[in-house]
């Protein structure tokens, strides 16, 4: 049966189909202040993101995410922990049923309302899907969400949710900008990591914001107000499709700020 964040198909279930889940490096962990260590070797986050190459907005039934076209370098990670250039793929979010929950990374047993994730990969292969399985295919940056004040830089893909209610609807989405989704700090923890969703691939550079950015409350009503079936089923809305934080095991944190 497909994978979901139910009791009868959600994390606990995964390894099942998907044993890796047990995997010496998976996602997402606690971030330990204390435990991470500040590398000054490490380079600032080098996005450069053109507005042009946003293409769709999508249910997939797990999160709703926003699709580039990634067939040449107009959009693209480079420095930071990594070495070469890596493409934006798509970006999605993580949230729970409520405020207090949601995030998949916590922060010293901290969770957040929510978690955004920009998906970049290594041009060195040929594909997103070829790069997705390799061992430094992927690199993530995630950014936090906190419950503050109305951010407008949410509003058009608050606006478009009507068009994607249900699973497999999708919507055209152009001309966004995903910069405007970031922190103004970009400082950030590293790590050795997997996609935190099946098939759960050790293949991700985990870059994790340090600083977040704000969400209001009413603004995640409307996240939780889509749902993970489709229009045929028995409506289920769309909240907490996150994984919990898995072991860290034999992996070290790094922070590119002191
Ligand atoms: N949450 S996350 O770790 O950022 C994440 C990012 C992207 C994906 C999408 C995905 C990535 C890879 C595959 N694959 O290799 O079959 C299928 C789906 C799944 C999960
Ligand atoms: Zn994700």
């Amino acid at each position: 049966n497909e994978w979901g964040y139910a009791d009868h198909n959600g994390p606990e279930k995964w390894c099942e189909n998907f044993p890796i889940a047990n995997g010496p490096r998976q996602s997402p962990i606690d971030i330990q202040h204390s435990g991470a260590s500040y590398d000054e070797s490490l380079k600032p986050l080098n996005l450069q993101y053109d507005p042009s190459t946003s293409l769709d907005i999508l249910n997939n039934g797990h999160s709703f995410q926003v699709t580039f076209a990634d067939d040449d370098d107009s959009s693209t990670l480079t420095e930071g922990p990594i070495s070469g250039k890596y493409r934006l793929k798509q970006f999605h979010f993580h949230w729970g049923a409520s405020d207090d929950k949601g995030s998949e990374h916590t922060v010293d047993g901290k969770c957040y309302p929510a978690e955004l994730h920009l998906v970049h990969w290594n041009t060195e292969y040929p594909s997103f899907g070829e790069a997705a399985s390799k061992p430094d295919g992927l690199a993530v940056v995630g950014v936090f969400l906190e419950i503050g004040e109305d951010n407008p830089n949410l509003q058009k893909l608050l606006d478009a949710m009507d068009a994607i209610k249900c699973k497999g609807t999708q919507t055209s989405f152009t001309n966004f900008d995903p910069t405007v989704l970031l922190p103004e700090s970009l400082d950030y923890w590293t790590y050795l990591g997997s996609l935190t969703t099946p098939p759960l691939h050790e293949s991700v550079t985990w870059i994790v914001c340090k600083q977040s950015i704000s969400i209001s409350s009413e603004q995640m009503t409307k996240f939780r107000s889509l749902l993970f079936t489709a229009e045929d089923e028995e409506a289920c809305c769309m909240v907490n499709n996150y994984r919990p934080p898995q072991p860290l095991k034999d992996r070290e944190v790094r922070a590119s700020f002191k």
